[in-house]
C-alpha cells in the first residue's frame, strides 16, 4: 500500500492507495454511528456492497444521484440535503462519496454546508478522481454561467483509493483522467512526462504496479501544492493549467458533452500555443505534448465551431480573475508552469484567429 499524507495541521489526512483496498475494513480511520453513502446509479451496482461492508453501523443509508456532469447542480445538492434531513443525519455522522469527481465534488459541498459542516471521506472510482478531485478539498456544483461557480473548500477525513476499480472504467473516462495526469507533468515535472511517454502501453494495460506509482506520484504532487496553499491564494492556481480554456469549453458546449479531462486536454494545448507564441516552448515541445495526449485518445483542438470569441465571456469570469484581469497558467518551459497575468484579448485573437 502507498500512503500520501496531506499536511494541513488539524485538517491533515491520509490518502491510501492499493489494489483491493475496499476489501480491507481496517482501512477506515475511525468509526461513526450514522453513515450516508452518496453515489450514482452506475457506480452503485458495481461497488456499493463492498463499501457498505466496510462499515459496522446501526444507521447506514444510501443516496444515488443520476449519473453525469449535468447533475452536478444546486438542484441535486438540494435533493441530498432533503434526504439527510429526512433521515435525521446528525452533524457527527459521516458522508461517503463513492464515485468519480461529480459525486466527490457535490458530496464534499454538502459536507461543507450540512449543519455548517460534517465529516466526509472520498472513495474515488475514476482515474481522474483518484489522481486529482478527491484530494485537496475543492468542492462545488456548476452553474450554466460557469463551471464550479458555487462551492467551498472542505477537506475530507481520508481518501481511500482502490486501484482495482479502474478495471470497470470505460476507456474514454480513463483517457480523461490521463489529461489531469499529464497536467502534473507539464506543471512541474518533465521527468514524469518522460515516464508517461515510456509507459503508455503498460498504463493503458492497467499494469497494477505502474498505475499505483502513477496515482501515488500525482497525489503526492497535489498534496504538496495544497499543503503550501490550501485556498489558492498563489501556487495552487498551477493546478488550473488548461482549465481557463477547458472550463469555457465545458460550459459553452453544455456540461457533459465533452468530459472534463477532454476539455482540459484541449485547454492545455491552447495554453501551450500561447507559450510557444511567447517563445517559451518550441514547436517540437508543443508537438511532444500533443503526441502524448493523442496517444491516450485525447483531443488537441477545441470543439468544432468554437472560436476564441466564444471563450471570452467564460474566461473573463474565471475564478482566477483578479482586479478584472484574466490570469492564465502557462508553461514557461517544458515541464515548468507559472501563473501569468498579462495575457490580453488581442494576443489571444492573434494566436487563435
Ligand atoms: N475538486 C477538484 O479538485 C476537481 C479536480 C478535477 C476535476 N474535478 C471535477 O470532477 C468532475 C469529473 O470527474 P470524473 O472525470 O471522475 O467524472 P464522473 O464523476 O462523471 O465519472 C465519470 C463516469 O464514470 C463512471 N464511473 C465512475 N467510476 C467508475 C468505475 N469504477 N467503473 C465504471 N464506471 C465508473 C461514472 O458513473 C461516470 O459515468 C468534473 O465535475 C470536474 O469539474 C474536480
Ligand atoms: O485542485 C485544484 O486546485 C484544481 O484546480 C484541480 C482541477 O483539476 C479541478 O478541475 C478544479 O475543480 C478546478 O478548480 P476551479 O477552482 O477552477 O473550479
Ligand atoms: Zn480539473
Amino acid at each position: 500500500m502507498h500512503r500520501v499524507q496531506v499536511e494541513l495541521g488539524e485538517r491533515s489526512y491520509p490518502i491510501d492507495i492499493a489494489p483491493s483496498l475496499l476489501q480491507q475494513p481496517e482501512c477506515l480511520l475511525r468509526t461513526y454511528r450514522h453513515v450516508i453513502i452518496i453515489s450514482n446509479d452506475t457506480v452503485a451496482p458495481l461497488y456499493l456492497e463492498s463499501v457498505k461492508s466496510l462499515f459496522e453501523v446501526s444507521q447506514l443509508h444510501t443516496f444515488l444521484l443520476p449519473d453525469g456532469e449535468a447533475y452536478k447542480t444546486l438542484e441535486q445538492f438540494g435533493h441530498i440535503m432533503t434526504f439527510l434531513l429526512e433521515h435525521k443525519f446528525p452533524r457527527d455522522g459521516l458522508l461517503v462519496a463513492l464515485g468519480g469527481g461529480v459525486v466527490g465534488d457535490i458530496t464534499g459541498f454538502v459536507a461543507a454546508c450540512y449543519q455548517r459542516g460534517a465529516d466526509f471521506i472520498q472513495i474515488p472510482t475514476t482515474l481522474l478522481s483518484q489522481v486529482d478531485s478527491s484530494v485537496g478539498g475543492k468542492t462545488a456544483v456548476n452553474h450554466p454561467l460557469g463551471k464550479n461557480m458555487i462551492g467551498a473548500f472542505k477537506q475530507p477525513q481520508q481518501v481511500l483509493i482502490d486501484t482495482d476499480v479502474l478495471t470497470t472504467l470505460p476507456s474514454r473516462e480513463f483517457a480523461a483522467g490521463m489529461a489531469e495526469v499529464i497536467k502534473y507533468a507539464l506543471i512541474a515535472d518533465a521527468d514524469f512526462f518522460s515516464f508517461l511517454e515510456q509507459h503508455t502501453s503498460t498504463i493503458q494495460a492497467l499494469d497494477s504496479e505502474v498505475i499505483g506509482r502513477m496515482v501515488q506520484h500525482c497525489c503526492q504532487m497535489k498534496a504538496d501544492i495544497v499543503a503550501m496553499d490550501e485556498t489558492e491564494q498563489g501556487q495552487r492556481a498551477l493546478l488550473n493549467l488548461g482549465h481557463t480554456f477547458g472550463h469555457a469549453i465545458e460550459a459553452w458546449l453544455g456540461y457533459g458533452r465533452w468530459l472534463h479531462g477532454e476539455a482540459v486536454a484541449a485547454g492545455m494545448v491552447m495554453a501551450a500555443r500561447v507559450s510557444m507564441h511567447r517563445g517559451w516552448l518550441t514547436q517540437a515541445e508543443l508537438d511532444r505534448i500533443c503526441a502524448l495526449l493523442q496517444r491516450f485518445g485525447l483531443p488537441i483542438e477545441p470543439p468544432e465551431g468554437m472560436v476564441i470569441a466564444d471563450f471570452m465571456p467564460f474566461m473573463k469570469t474565471d475564478k482566477k480573475v483578479r482586479a478584472g484581469q484574466m490570469r492564465f497558467v502557462l508553461p514557461t518551459a517544458f515541464g515548468y508552469s507559472k501563473v501569468i497575468d498579462d495575457v490580453n484579448d488581442s494576443e489571444l485573437q492573434s494566436i487563435f484567429a
